[in-house]
């Protein structure tokens, strides 16, 4: 935040106070949230939804409340603005005794109200402020009319540290623009950045006509369009408060902000897809379940934050090539995530454990800043100490349920198959992918039994879960390799073709384009 007096130029490894907390402090504190929103009686959005995200993401989450609705599925029955100055004594109330790594803004129904907001900041400055711009309700009902669009214009956004409009939230910000494709969310991605706030993400959810779900992200210099398929349900209500507070609840957990976006993201994806046939209500939007992560049958797929899509380019480092080619694993990742790596292996067979422990934590900030998961090979141990997103086990490693057991829900577990039933299993064991191979020859993994196209397809039909390639895959094969014909075979993982060259960042970008324009002809 700028002008209130917290942090603004939040640096790649931002990380809240309760990450940076020593093990010596003799209390534990956790990570804390403060919205600023409307109640809905319905409890699918405004403030009860926030509460829900954010427990459900582990963060405590304080409210001061705005207005209050008479809302249920069917709509919005009436609403009741509370008096600016109450809002006033609330903010006073939590601002001066809570220590919050995140405030989330949602219904601000009054200029009077947005003003005592502003002046509580600038009291009390917090270091990071995210704002959903909310004005109307998911049924049609106005909640902060036009004469609130100044005030959001001149002052609040530029304080924000993002800024998360539907595209008719962004288009009346906007001054009435058109915005029916996503070329006009990136468009007006760009024209809000100019207004002040760090990180601009416009939600492409009510688009016409499109079967992926898009969000616009743009950082002010380069634009990330993040995808999803349409979820297919009427229980889409409070879909926007739950993105935002997703997106705090990560921030106040030390994400950097585009790592905290995907997640979010992929929260609300997963929630939706886990609610879809629950019936709340007659109406014609009905709430979702936040809690969906504590119910999943973990015989059945996983719900997890992991998205089968990052899978498209499997970065998999080796120290003996980091070694031939006197770089660091350090450097090694950053130019494959730079050439576009969508996830990374640190496979270090090797290495002492302390030298690499160290290594791995550089990764992790790096990967995390880059919003791109990182794996540890075989570990356990390292990654548990590194925070890593997951690890990466084969057929002779620690068991795929007990290294479940041992993560906990949350984190990636993949796992090498080279048959259908080792892919049975991987899936009762509560995998989130399988790696299958090799299959082409490898000099890179001794005594490797080769399985061949006929294998992976083999494999990959079996599977429950999505798949990745793997074993003598580069740029003069990988298109034969996409082309096996299996929905669930997601992406190639690579060791030599990226890390065994003189350039790392060449030719992960052409790998990356190898790899698009595969998937553009299938
Ligand atoms: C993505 C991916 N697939 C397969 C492997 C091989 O794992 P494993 O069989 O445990 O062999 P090592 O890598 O430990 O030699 C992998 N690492 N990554
Ligand atoms: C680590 C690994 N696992 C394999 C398997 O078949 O499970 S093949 C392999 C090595 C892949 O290296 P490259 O991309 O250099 O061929
Ligand atoms: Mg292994």
């Amino acid at each position: 935040m700028n002008s209130l007096g917290g942090i603004r130029s939040w640096p790649a490894n931002w990380r809240s106070t309760t990450a940076l907390m020593t093990t010596t402090e003799s209390v534990r504190k956790i990570p804390q949230v403060l919205t600023v929103a409307g109640s809905d009686s319905g409890a699918g959005a405004g403030i009860q939804a926030d509460l829900k995200v954010c427990a459900a993401r582990g963060v405590y989450c304080a409210s001061v409340i705005t207005a209050v609705t008479a809302q249920n599925t069917r709509g919005v029955q009436s609403v009741h603005l509370l008096p600016p100055e109450f809002v006033s004594e609330q903010l006073k109330s939590v601002l001066s005794d809570f220590d919050f790594d995140v405030v989330k803004t949602g219904m601000l129904p009054s200029t009077e109200i947005v003003e005592v907001l502003l002046q509580n900041l600038s009291d009390f400055p917090v270091r990071a402020l995210v704002v959903d711009p909310v004005m109307v309700s998911t049924s049609g009902h106005v909640l902060a009319g036009s004469s609130i669009l100044s005030i959001f214009r001149e002052r609040l956004l530029p304080i924000a540290d993002i800024i998360t409009p539907n595209v008719k939230e962004a288009s009346a910000l906007l001054g009435g623009v058109r915005i029916e494709t996503v070329s006009d969310m990136r468009s007006a991605a760009k024209l809000l950045h100019e207004m002040g706030p760090r990180f601009v993400l416009v939600k492409g959810g009510d688009l016409p006509d499109s079967s992926d779900s898009v969000d616009v992200y743009f950082d002010g210099k380069e634009f990330h369009e993040l995808r999803s398929p349409r979820v297919a349900t009427r229980n889409t209500h409070g879909t926007g408060c739950t993105l935002a507070s997703c997106i705090a609840a990560e921030l106040a957990k030390g994400s950097s902000m585009l790592s905290a976006v995907k997640v979010a993201k992929r929260f609300v994806d997963n929630a939706l897809d886990y609610s879809k046939d629950i019936a709340i209500g007659s109406g014609m939007q009905g709430p979702f379940d936040h809690f969906f992560g504590l119910k999943k049958d973990p015989q059945s797929s996983r719900c997890s934050i992991f998205n089968p899509d990052d899978l498209f380019l499997y970065a998999v480092t080796d120290s003996r090539m980091n070694r031939k080619w006197n770089r660091s694993i350090v450097d090694a990742v950053k130019a494959a995530i730079e050439g576009g790596a969508t996830i990374i292996q640190l496979r270090e067979k090797e290495a002492e454990t302390r030298e690499f422990l160290e290594e791995a934590k550089a990764c992790v900030d790096i990967c995390r800043s880059h919003g791109v998961s990182l794996l540890i090979n075989d570990r356990i141990d390292i990654a548990l100490a590194c925070n890593a997103d997951g690890v990466h086990v084969g057929q002779s490693d620690m068991p795929v349920d007990l290294v479940r057991s041992l993560l906990g829900p949350d984190k990636i577990i993949g796992v090498s198959c080279k048959t259908p039933e080792q892919a049975h299993q991987a899936w009762k064991d509560g995998a989130d992918y399988i790696g299958s191979g090799g299959v082409f020859p490898t000099n890179t993994k001794a005594n490797n039994r080769t399985i061949g196209l006929d294998g992976l397809k083999e494999v990959c039909e079996a599977s429950k879960l999505p798949v990745v390639a793997i074993g003598g895959i580069g740029i003069s094969n990988a298109d034969s390799v996409m082309q096996i014909d299996a929905p669930n075979l997601k992406g190639v993982a690579v060791v030599s073709a990226l890390f065994d060259q003189d350039c790392v960042l060449t030719q992960a970008k052409k790998l990356h384009k190898t790899l698009k324009d595969s998937k553009r002809e299938i």
